[in-house]
């Protein structure tokens, strides 16, 4: 059993995905165990959660890139991934790397507007060994967008970045989100980059969604109640 690609979810107003008791085990060793969870388009939301916890396992599962064991996951279409690595195909020209899959005539067009939206629109011919570590996941966000997805799964797809292009990042994704409104699941490890960027924040443990925070502009309160769900400080320790 894996992901159900459900044609009926295409209105603008479905939710981008819809999981149901999900599991998810390698052989006898179950990672995810009974998640419930519903991302709405336009909707940002941020998984946070111990290493090792499942959060690529629930992408990649979200993905539609392995078998579940149980549950439902529901979705209008296939997602977009951007991984931490940018998978750019070395021997492509830039808008072809962008424009796999799309079998149209205008393929080089839609991936010329693409690689513009991220600011590359003079680069189309260009090759991937030609950039740097944040133009390429820049192609990447690019490749993820012009399929118009309805879901797109962010997995650490800055976590390799110096710090200035991931702020830079941050705000590029936030205007490509607000132009093209998918849902988004970004998995990350950097509370800072949850709160930065995220309507809703969860924090996965024992195979679940144990706890979720929604953005109320106190970054500080945020912060610390996640510190503390993640165990690594006491809920609103003194500044
Ligand atoms: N292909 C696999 N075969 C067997 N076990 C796996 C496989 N992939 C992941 N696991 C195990 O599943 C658990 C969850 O791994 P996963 O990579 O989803 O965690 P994570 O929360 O994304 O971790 P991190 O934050 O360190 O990236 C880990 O114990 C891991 O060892």
């Amino acid at each position: 059993m894996t992901i159900q690609f459900a044609p009926t979810l295409q209105g603008a107003a479905a939710p981008a995905v819809i999981v149901n008791g999900l599991r998810r085990a390698y052989g006898d060793r179950t990672v995810i165990e009974g998640l419930d969870l519903r991302i709405e388009r336009g909707e940002f939301v941020a998984l946070l959660g111990e290493s090792g916890c499942g959060k690529t396992t629930l992408l990649r599962a979200l993905a539609g890139l392995d078998p579940i064991q149980a549950g439902r996951i529901i979705a209008p279409r296939r997602p977009a991934v951007v991984f931490q690595e940018h998978r750019l195909l070395p021997w492509d020209s830039l808008w072809r790397n962008v424009a796999l899959g799309l079998e149209t005539p205008d393929a080089r067009a839609r991936a010329g507007a693409a690689l513009a939206e991220v600011g590359l629109g003079d680069r189309l011919d260009d090759w991937p060994r030609n950039l740097s570590g944040g133009q390429a996941q820049r192609v990447a966000l690019a490749r993820a967008l012009v399929q118009q997805p309805e879901l797109l799964l962010l997995d650490e797809p800055f976590a390799a970045l110096d710090a200035l292009t991931r702020i830079r990042m941050h705000a590029l994704v936030r205007e490509l989100v607000a132009n093209h409104r998918p849902g988004v699941l970004l998995v990350t490890h950097d509370v800072d980059e949850a709160i930065a960027l995220a309507d809703r924040i969860l924090v996965m443990r024992d195979g679940r969604i144990a706890y979720e925070h929604r953005s109320h502009g106190n970054s500080k309160v945020a912060r610390d109640d996640l510190l503390a769900e993640l165990g690594v400080l006491s809920a609103h320790t003194p500044a």
